[in-house]
């Protein structure tokens, strides 16, 4: 099959609000699942930066969507993570196109909401095909392709991986194939950042937090989505923006001394399981209760 390549002439995309043009001048990154929400948000921080970004997903339209926002230093690649001869031929189009990858952005992703019980040995491996075996898939093809063979120097060429899994981590009701999933993703990455270090490879995920992308509020149920940000103690979701400002970090310099980290994102949401404080928590004005202060009488300290 041959995957449709463009490079889109049109606009290029807004300054960043945060870091400094040209940050990124000369990378190349690769942002899988960049039609749409997060990724989307990304390319555009990116392509702001100074950056070149290849972007890859099922769906022509949205691809082009993006890249009519970025601007000519986009270019879009019609891919299949699931298929090994689409990642493979994906990477090569990259490669011939751009010439590099200094970072791969594993964005591609996603799930349905089920109950445990309810959900099919097909369902199940749907969702773990797509986040863990597309994961490895172009984590693979882009270190063996791109980040290990010798670059200018002769040396590895090195490069950035950045992997996005789920918040939070104590479990997802509703999504046992996805929260499986994702924790080998991030598992996937650490053991990698020891093994790849040898070729100047960093490796980290970013575990996501609920964010108010389209389709997280149009696609779950919702009275679900609507309690979302009640579940945040910072008491929102967060916004597209933000990861993307987490994504450019990691690719800039700034980033270099990451690797094997997971870097959860998600207005505290995975240590506690609702705002603060809790119902019964707080007095008539809304504040968290405090015990009363023990008075200690010194004379009846007890005799050593
Ligand atoms: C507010 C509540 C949630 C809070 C936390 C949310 C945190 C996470 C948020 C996000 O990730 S938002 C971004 C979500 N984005 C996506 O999910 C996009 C990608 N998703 C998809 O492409 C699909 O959802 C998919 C199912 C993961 C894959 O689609 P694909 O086209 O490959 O599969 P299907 O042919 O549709 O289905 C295959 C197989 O899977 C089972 N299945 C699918 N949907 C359901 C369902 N709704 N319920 C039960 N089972 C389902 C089923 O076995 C399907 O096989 P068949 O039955 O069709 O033969
Ligand atoms: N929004 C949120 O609250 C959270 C999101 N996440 C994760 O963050 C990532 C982005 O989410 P978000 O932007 O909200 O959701 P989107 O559904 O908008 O993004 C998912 C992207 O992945 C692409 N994709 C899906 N399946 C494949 C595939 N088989 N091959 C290639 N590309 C694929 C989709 O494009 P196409 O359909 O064209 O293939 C789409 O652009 C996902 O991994 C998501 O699960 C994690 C935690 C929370």
């Amino acid at each position: 099959m041959t995957i449709p390549e463009t490079t889109n002439t049109t606009r290029a995309a807004n300054p960043s609000a945060i870091f400094a043009p040209g940050l990124l001048d000369g990378q190349v990154v690769l942002v899988s699942g960049g039609g749409s929400g997060l990724g989307r948000a990304a390319v555009l921080e990116l392509v702001a930066l100074g950056a070149r970004v290849a972007i890859c997903g099922r769906r022509a339209d949205a691809l082009e969507d993006t890249a009519a926002s970025a601007g000519a230093a986009c270019s879009t690649h019609v891919c299949d993570i699931r298929d090994e001869d689409q990642v493979d031929r994906l990477v090569d189009d990259v490669l011939a196109r751009h010439g590099r990858i200094d970072t791969l952005v594993n964005n591609a992703g996603g799930q349905f909401l089920a109950p445990a019980e309810t959900i099919s040995p097909k369902g199940f491996r749907t969702v773990t095909r797509l986040n863990l075996d597309g994961t490895w898939l172009m984590t693979h093809a882009v270190a063996t392709k791109a980040m290990i063979p010798a670059g200018p120097d002769g040396r590895p060429a090195g490069g950035k991986v950045v992997s996005v899994t789920l918040s939070p981590h104590h479990g997802l009701p509703g999504m046992v194939h996805s929260s499986a999933a994702r924790a080998a993703v991030e598992n996937m990455m650490r053991e990698l950042s020891i093994e790849w270090a040898r070729f100047g490879i960093r490796l980290n995920a970013i575990a996501a937090g609920q964010f108010a992308t389209d389709i997280f509020m149009t696609k779950y149920p919702r009275p679900m989505v609507d309690a979302a940000a009640g579940l945040v103690p910072l008491g929102r979701l967060g916004t597209p923006e933000e990861f993307a400002w987490l994504v450019a970090y990691l690719a800039s310099p700034a980033g270099d001394f990451f690797s094997g980290s997971v870097l959860t994102l998600d207005g505290a949401r995975d240590n506690h399981t609702g705002p603060w404080p809790a119902a019964g928590s707080a007095d008539a004005a809304g504040n968290p209760l405090t015990e009363a202060r023990q008075t200690r009488d010194p004379s009846a300290q007890a005799p050593r």
